[in-house]
């Protein structure tokens, strides 16, 4: 028996695929994880991958344009790559966990079955607060409901982390909405499921209890949202009503002043033509042409850090703007951060900065030029250790014993957690 967790991101989707252990007190580890990266960017190719750590042969495959992929095959192609390179059976998968990014104000995840789909309409709706994710991930759980057929499905809210922010966080200074609406227009707040991986990894690695961390964590990725962590918990987070606000993203504009919206559009309000979805045609710039892509041309961080390092480029001066707009903004949420819990804490009691997702992870002198903005606190980086690619576990501090402050970075485990959620519910 399995349990398969699916993470549908706005530029990728991720699977880890868990043998459900004989004993409650046995840990989840996976045998395998499958993912498709490079969706929606033009001009990349869609790169599919399934690795195996056992029971099955690895793959790794280029497939059409990103920008041209109908999103609603990919899940059906993920699971047949799967099944054909390994030693499951599709019968074998009996629960299927899915993350889903805006869970509006449910305090916890949802059950779903072939015979109980009333929660997938409601999911749907809230793609209206989450244009790039919920529709997606709903569409990925009716392509499992259609390909497995004996599971039950739960469904795991990215917003479920952030639900300790306090109120004077989490109200925007606004009137009552002057239309009928699904929820109160408040700050949600994203990645929380990521977040969660990450508090569970480092207490794990620093050998403390979840409700003895304290740290600011930057998770990076095409969405990308910095969260302060205390006492294990969210108590404050970039990202708001939607996966918008905030910092800068690989096509998402972050935090803007909102009557640009009125400057740069005749009609902003005019349908904005998504597929599937109901969105403004101003929602649709701001979150699918704007972000990186707008400011230097494309998505890939790591062509952007190539172009920076080098003066000939053409690019490069273009590529310097970028990131230090990047980089401010950054500086503005860590910062931010970092000092609401130097204002109830000692520094002695601060675990660190830490650097999560695709960019987190990968982009070391990005992670350098935060940390040292901090030198004055006494964070000193260990350039070694923040170039290497080596992690264990999950887990690497990048800074020098000793340091002042600590850097780390962590390794998210969305699909991880999704399983331990999926696993609290169905009790195995
Ligand atoms: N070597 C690299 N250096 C820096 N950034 C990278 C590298 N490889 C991938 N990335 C960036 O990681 C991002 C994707 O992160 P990921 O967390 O997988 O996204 P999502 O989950 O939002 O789909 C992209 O912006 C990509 O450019
Ligand atoms: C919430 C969000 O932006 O998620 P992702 O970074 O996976 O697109
Ligand atoms: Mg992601």
């Amino acid at each position: 028996m399995y349990i398969l967790a699916i993470n549908c991101g706005s530029s990728s989707i991720k699977g880890k695929l868990y043998p459900i252990p004989s004993q409650p007190t046995q840990p989840l580890r996976d045998c395998a994880s499958l993912s498709v990266s490079n969706i929606a960017s033009h001009g990349e190719r869609i790169k599919v991958k399934v690795n195996w750590t056992e029971g099955g042969k690895g793959l790794e495959e280029e497939g059409e344009d990103g920008g041209n992929v109908e999103y609603s095959s990919l899940v059906p192609m993920l699971l047949g790559k799967l099944t054909t390179s390994g030693s499951v059976n599709k019968a074998d998968i009996h629960y299927v966990v899915h993350r889903i990014v805006h869970g509006g104000t449910h305090e916890k995840g949802l059950v779903i079955t072939k015979d109980h789909t009333e929660g997938l309409d409601e999911m749907d709706k809230l793609s209206e607060f989450a244009p790039l994710h919920n529709h997606h991930a709903v569409l990925a759980v009716r392509s499992c409901l259609e390909a497995l057929p004996d599971h039950t499905s739960f469904l795991a809210f990215d917003t479920l982390f952030h639900q300790t922010i306090p109120p004077e966080t989490y109200t925007y200074a606004l009137p009552p909405a002057h239309k009928p609406i699904q929820m109160p227009i408040r700050k949600y707040g994203f990645h929380g499921l990521s977040y969660a991986s990450i508090v569970r990894s480092l207490a794990g690695h620093l050998r403390k209890r979840e409700e003895e961390i304290n740290i600011v964590v930057a998770h990076l990725g095409s969405g990308a949202s910095a969260c302060c962590i205390k006492g294990g918990k969210s108590i404050d987070t970039s990202m708001g009503l939607s996966p918008l606000e905030g910092l800068i993203g690989g096509t998402r504009s972050g935090t803007i002043d909102p009557t640009a919206i009125f400057h740069m559009f005749e009609d902003p309000g005019a349908d904005g033509g998504l597929e599937g979805i109901q969105v403004t045609k101003a929602e649709l710039v701001f979150n699918k042409q704007s972000g990186l892509l707008a400011l230097a041309g494309t998505t890939n961080f790591g062509l952007l850090l190539s172009r920076l390092s080098n003066p000939s480029d053409p690019e490069h001066g273009q590529a310097a703007l970028a990131y230090s707009i990047y980089l401010d903004r950054l500086m503005g949420y860590v910062s931010q951060y970092l000092f609401k819990l130097l204002s109830t804490l000692p520094l002695s009691s601060i675990d660190g900065i830490v650097f999560s997702g695709g960019i987190g992870e990968r982009a070391s002198p990005l992670r350098k030029d935060v940390l040292s903005r901090f030198s004055w606190l006494g964070a000193e980086v260990d350039e070694g250790k923040n170039e290497s690619k080596e992690i264990e576990e999950g887990v690497k501090e990048i800074t020098k014993q000793g340091s002042g402050l600590k850097g780390w970075v962590v390794e998210t485990d969305e699909e991880g957690w999704c399983a331990q959620l999926a696993r609290e519910e169905f009790g195995f």
